[in-house]
């Protein structure tokens, strides 16, 4: 397992509500070795979002209460690290984020020129061995600061932005939304991360530049080898740009492959739910009109025992009701918790 970048086991917890602790990951595990683009998925509200902010440490503060499990990030617990010192080195560094929504992202008064350098100035790997200055304080150095602006009109470019010069004198209401979801992508990419997390980074955009933007997504976390965690609801993005797979159910993971057997073996009846609700020419064999998986994803406030699944399942048997499926692997990448996996003849 050392040569994972990101191992999340076990990972437990909930938001206190009126209504009492609401437990939205319970065993929640997650991994992800060194440039992998990983796809987080599952229906909405099965805590997908609530996994990447756990692992980001942006959860809502007091709000969210950690019962169990681990974040290793390159072998470090990021829960039991000092915060002070994960905010430090690892937020907005080793690991970065790029939003669903570009245009809330920005402050709207200063130019996007402006935000950039203000992010390189905290964010640049360059910045080494500059002292603790109180941050009103905290020069910034002019030969670090002309490489940084070299780094950012080369990323600029290669996010295939025109003319950089010219944009970075913009305000971010003066660029379209692709526009600005490539800025994004830019800034989460010049701290130089190990680790980028892209949470529904397409849905604010129109389909046209969706996959303009996923394509972009790939192609530089392979030129520049770091590994992505991309949350989304739409099998077809995870298609076009992930190796591997992790399926969500209700706080639960239930299965993770490698992408070619997550389409062609899947073997968590909920996979399999899931993969056969995309929408498909009645040619092919699918339904025109995709009436989703019948039943209801369960209430944070009261999940049923056992496999989770279990009361929309058409293989659930006794089993299913009382204890939680342990973790089998099928084969090498490919993990499941299931005790009637729909297997291979
Ligand atoms: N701060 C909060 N307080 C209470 N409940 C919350 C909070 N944030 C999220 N939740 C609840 O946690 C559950 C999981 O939400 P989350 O956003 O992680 O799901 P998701 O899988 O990302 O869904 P989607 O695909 O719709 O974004 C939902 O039931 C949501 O209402």
């Amino acid at each position: 397992m050392s040569e994972l970048l990101l191992d999340v086991e076990n990972l437990t917890l909930g938001f206190r509500t009126e209504r009492g602790l609401a437990r939205i990951l319970d065993g929640a595990s997650l991994r992800i070795a060194p440039g992998q683009v990983m796809g987080l998925v599952g229906e909405s509200g099965c805590g997908k979002t609530t996994l990447a902010r756990a692992i980001l440490g942006v959860l809502p503060a007091g709000g969210a209460r950690i019962d169990g499990g681990s974040i290793a990030f390159r072998g470090r617990d990021l829960l039991r690290e000092d915060p002070a010192i994960v905010a430090r080195d690892l937020r907005g560094r080793a690991i970065t984020f790029i939003p669903q929504d570009p245009f809330s992202s920005f402050n709207p008064v200063f130019t996007i020129g402006d935000q950039m350098m203000d992010l390189m100035k905290w964010k640049s790997p360059r910045r080494k061995g500059e002292g603790r200055w109180p941050a009103l304080l905290q020069p910034y150095p002019r030969a670090r600061r002309r490489a940084d602006m070299e780094a950012v009109l080369e990323m600029l470019a290669a996010v295939q932005l025109p003319n950089p010069r010219a944009i970075l004198r913009k305000y971010p209401h003066e660029v379209s939304g692709g526009q600005r979801q490539r800025l994004m992508i830019a800034m989460a990419l010049l701290p130089e991360p190990d680790l980028v997390i892209a949470d529904e980074p397409t849905t604010a955009l129109d389909v046209t530049i969706q996959a303009q933007i996923l394509g972009v997504i790939r192609r530089l976390a392979t030129e520049r080898r770091v590994a992505v965690l991309l949350t989304t609801h739409d099998l077809g993005s995870a298609w076009e740009i992930c190796d591997a797979v992790t399926v969500m159910y209700a706080g639960q993971d239930v299965e993770s492959a490698p992408i070619d057997a997550f389409f062609a073996a899947p073997a968590h009846p909920y996979t399999t739910r899931l993969l056969e609700s995309l929408p498909r020419a009645p040619e092919e064999g699918g339904a025109a009109d995709v009436g989703g998986i019948p039943g209801e994803v369960p209430s944070p406030l009261a999940q049923p025992a056992g496999c989770r699944f279990h009361p929309r399942c058409d293989r659930a048997t006794e089993a299913c009701r009382v204890v939680r499926p342990e973790e089998t692997q099928l084969a090498a990448g490919h993990r499941l918790r299931c005790y009637h996996p729909r297997l291979p003849a």
